[in-house]
């Protein structure tokens, strides 16, 4: 039966507050309005920061909402005037858009853009300032201009990225956040250069997907360390962990990442730094509230704080180029994909990541 320009009637997780189990309900996705795109998704994984919005310390954090941003599916109908993409296309949606002309786009110096951010940042649809979802005529908020904890999901058409048909979807949705992220960290935030040493901060999906040559890696969950040749767990050692990182690796690293959103551990990933030239990357998000504290002296001695968003990759131009990435085995993803359930097991696959031993689980959307 054609849904184009129907209400799709179809079950997603909603979460109604902070912390509060998500419950699978019926929920109403209206047709996409002028600019908008309606997917319907296949395959999400979850990410910590859907665990973090959840947890009520986003700061843009709405409820009830309908979580999730690391997913894949195929187009079921556009809205008035979207060029760029058409039903039946293969997709992945992106959290952080492209839209190409607005001040962002234009500088070439960020992939931040700026066209539907302070929509999607209030959980709403730019043209009406409304959202799609809905249960029973009582609005949802969206989350991050995705929400693909839904089985369709209305996004802006500057946040879609058309990959190649061929691509496994149930792989591929991890290249809608956690994979990117590292890879881009270390590719286009802090350019690691060959023969750098490097510290890694957690082992989660985000910190491993960071493949470089000398990595030490830095984690909590022992379970992890089987995946990296050099580790250092904090628990075991007396002194500060920059300290033992200092002394192991004579004088400092000359990269380092956090990957955790521990604003204690962004200190200890900068004054691990090398006198002179290292450089920390903070990549975790930290909870309303938090600051970032060290002496001013650790820069002035030429240590170099920075931060990135999706890696710095722009999403709808260099999406479909990681797919095809992937595709000819030049980068990993399969290997971060350690559970798959179905949606209807969403909670259990929040348990799963906050137990350790698992960096992605991916849910099938319709089985
Ligand atoms: N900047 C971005 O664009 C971006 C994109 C994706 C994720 N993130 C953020 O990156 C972080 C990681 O996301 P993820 O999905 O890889 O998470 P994850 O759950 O897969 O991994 C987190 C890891 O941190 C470890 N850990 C926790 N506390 C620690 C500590 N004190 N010391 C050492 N290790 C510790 C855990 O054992 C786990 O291995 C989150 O904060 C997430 O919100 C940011
Ligand atoms: N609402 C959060 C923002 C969190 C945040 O920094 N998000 C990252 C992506 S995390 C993906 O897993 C990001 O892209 N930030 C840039 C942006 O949001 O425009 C908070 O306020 O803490
Ligand atoms: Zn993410
Ligand atoms: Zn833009």
């Amino acid at each position: 039966m054609a849904t184009q320009g129907q209400v799709i009637t179809c079950k997603a997780a909603v979460a109604w507050e902070p912390n509060k189990p998500l419950t699978i309900e019926d929920v109403q996705v209206a047709p996409p309005q002028n600019g908008e795109v309606r997917i319907k998704i296949l395959y999400t994984a979850l990410c910590h920061t859907d665990a973090y919005t959840w947890s009520g310390k986003d700061p843009e954090g709405l409820f009830p909402c309908i979580l999730g941003h690391e997913a894949a599916g195929i187009v079921e109908s556009v809205g008035e005037g979207v060029t760029e993409v058409q039903p039946g296309d293969h997709v992945i949606p992106c959290y952080q858009a492209e839209c190409g002309e607005c001040k962002f786009c234009k500088s070439g110096k960020t992939n931040l853009c700026g066209k539907v951010r302070a929509a999607t940042g209030v959980g709403v649809m730019l043209s009406d300032r409304k959202s799609r979802f809905s249960i029973n005529g009582k609005p949802l908020y969206h989350f991050m201009g995705t929400s693909t904890f839904s089985q369709y999901t209305v996004v802006h058409d500057v946040s879609v990225a058309k990959i190649d048909p061929k691509a496994p979807l149930e792989k591929v949705c991890l290249l809608g956040c956690g994979v990117p992220t590292g890879l881009g960290a270390v590719w286009n935030t802090a350019k690691v250069e060959p023969g750098s040493i490097v510290a890694i901060f957690d082992l989660g999906t985000v910190g491993l997907a960071q493949r470089v040559q000398k990595l030490l890696g830095i984690d909590i969950d022992s379970k992890k360390f089987e995946r990296v040749t050099e580790f250092l767990n904090p628990k075991e050692h007396d002194k500060p962990i920059q300290q033992v990182i200092v002394d192991l690796t004579d004088g400092g690293v000359d990269y380092s990442f956090e990957c955790i959103g521990n604003v204690s551990v962004m200190r200890s990933a900068l004054e691990c730094c090398h006198k002179g030239w290292g450089t920390s990357v903070i990549v975790g998000v930290a909870a309303s509230g938090e600051e970032i504290c060290t002496r001013p002296f650790q820069l002035v001695t030429g240590r170099v704080w920075k931060g990135t968003a999706f890696g710095g990759f722009k999403s709808r131009s260099q999406v479909p180029w990681l797919v095809e990435k992937y595709m000819n085995k030049e980068i990993k993803v399969d290997e971060y994909i350690t559970h798959s359930l179905a949606l209807a097991e969403i909670n259990k696959a929040f348990d799963l990541m906050h137990e350790g031993g698992c960096l992605r689980c991916v849910l099938a959307m319709h089985e």
